[in-house]
């Protein structure tokens, strides 16, 4: 081995790859053209100005839309054609921009009803109490309160969920998505409607996340959040990739800086 191959950086494994893809609904083009990847383990942030195509991207990415032209691969295996629930089956799960939480249950139960969604125990057997089932109940529901301290909620375990800020819903849409064991995690807005402390704790709950080795892209609005918590960001504006990069070289992207003026979006 030479010296120049021992100090070489292993190259990051691209997790996520969205390749020419085009998304059109009738004659309005939402996206052209956009290529770009996320690696094993990055957090990468998708912005853009509103109407920039970003929630048309996320929708491609986890099967809710078919796009126009190219094509999504996860972990080198084409997602064309495949249904949300099989994307989801290959542990790519998302947040949505609204949390639909059950208000009336417990925080505890909200989640404890996530991780029975996944665990899929047959009815017969459940109601016959079998001891297998019985098992995999009480793991279960040692899972689910591992999940809501996890989050940052244990204090909030036994409230009802209606009862929780909008900040808080979040935080069980968070729980929900980890509850399906996801490798990568794709979050749309995760903190609009937070207040700075609590986009502060949400950002270290990313950090943390990305630590358990899974991959993260984001959609967010909120500037400081994303510069604060991206390894890389790629900028969309009318549905097109105007610039890639770091956020240091993003923040002094001429043309991004251009896409964002009159906007009104809080700035890093
Ligand atoms: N189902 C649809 N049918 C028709 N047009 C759509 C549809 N979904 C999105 N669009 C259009 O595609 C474009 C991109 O929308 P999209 O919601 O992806 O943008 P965005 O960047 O997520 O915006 P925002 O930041 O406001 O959420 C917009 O012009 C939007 O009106």
């Amino acid at each position: 081995m030479t010296a120049a191959t021992a100090v070489k950086q292993p190259a990051v494994q691209t997790a996520l790859s969205v390749d020419k893809v085009a998304m059109h609904f009738g004659g309005l083009v939402a996206i052209s053209d956009m290529t770009f990847s996320v690696g094993e383990g990055e957090i990468v942030s998708l912005i853009g100005p509103n109407g920039a195509g970003k929630t048309t991207a996320f929708n491609v990415v986890t099967g809710f839309l078919t796009p126009t032209h190219g094509d999504v691969t996860y972990r080198g295996r084409s997602l064309r054609g495949m249904k949300p629930q099989a994307i989801a089956d290959l542990g790519l799960i998302r947040t949505f921009q609204r949390t639909s939480v059950f208000p009336n249950d417990t925080v505890y139960d909200n989640v404890l009803i996530g991780l029975h969604r996944r665990g899929r125990v047959g009815v017969l057997p459940s109601v016959l109490g079998l001891p297998r089932v019985r098992r995999l109940e009480t793991q279960l529901k040692q899972q689910a309160a591992e999940l809501v301290d996890y989050v940052g909620l244990g204090r909030r375990a036994d409230d009802l969920a209606g009862s929780l800020s909008y900040g808080e819903q979040r935080l069980v849409g968070v729980a929900l998505a980890l509850a399906a064991e996801p490798s990568m995690l794709l979050l749309d807005e995760p903190v609009s409607g937070m207040n700075a402390s609590e986009t502060h704790t949400f950002v270290q709950l990313i950090r943390k996340i990305r630590d358990r080795g899974i991959t993260i892209l984001l959609v967010e609005h909120d500037m400081p959040m994303v510069m604060s918590v991206s390894d890389r960001i790629v900028v969309l504006n009318y549905g097109r990739i105007i610039a890639e990069g770091t956020p240091e070289v993003i923040r002094n992207d001429p043309a991004v800086i251009e896409a964002y003026l009159g906007q009104g979006v809080k700035h890093a």
